[in-house]
């Protein structure tokens, strides 16, 4: 793990979310892209060397939709970011952390990812994000 890449925020309506955090920052999200896998929108907002990225459900069936009928807005993870998501995923196990999805699938913001279930982690959903290099 070399960094945190970005905090996900859970929010029920991005439009009004990306008004609120522009106010915060100052500045407007740098990005808004759909990530029709995990039923979700996202925003990601740059504060200095920080990301934050803003998460509202597309779909009922969305762990975003599910996280905020059960506990509402709010923090939902917090990513990291990996040289090798393959490796750590392969270290991770057998450190006994339970990983979502063994095959890391495409996130946002040009990023392969996987998840560590939060009963693992002391109750934080932890992403793990390599970047994609560009073609
Ligand atoms: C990939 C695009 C983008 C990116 O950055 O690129 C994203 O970040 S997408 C983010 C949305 N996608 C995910 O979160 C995928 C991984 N999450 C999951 O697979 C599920 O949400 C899971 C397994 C964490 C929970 O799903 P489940 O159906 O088991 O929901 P429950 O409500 O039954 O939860 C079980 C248990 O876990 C606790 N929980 C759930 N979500 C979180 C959370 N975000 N942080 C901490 N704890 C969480 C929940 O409270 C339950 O605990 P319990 O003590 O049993 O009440
Ligand atoms: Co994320």
């Amino acid at each position: 793990m070399r960094k945190i890449e970005h905090i996900g925020i859970a929010v029920n309506d991005l439009n009004a979310s990306n008004a609120l955090f522009e106010k915060l920052f100052g500045t407007p999200p740098y990005k808004t892209e759909e990530v029709g896998s995990e039923g979700v929108r996202t925003s990601f907002f740059k504060s200095g060397p920080n990301k934050i990225e803003l998460l509202e459900a597309t779909r009922e069936d969305s762990p975003i939709a599910k996280y905020l009928d059960k506990k509402g807005e709010g923090i939902h993870h917090i990513a990291f970011d990996v040289e090798d998501i393959h490796a750590e995923i392969a270290r991770l196990k057998e450190e006994g952390f339970i990983v979502l999805n063994e095959s890391p699938k495409k996130g946002a913001d040009n990023k392969l990812v996987a998840f560590l279930h939060p009963k693992t982690s002391n109750g934080v959903l932890v992403e793990l994000c390599q970047e994609v290099p560009s073609e």
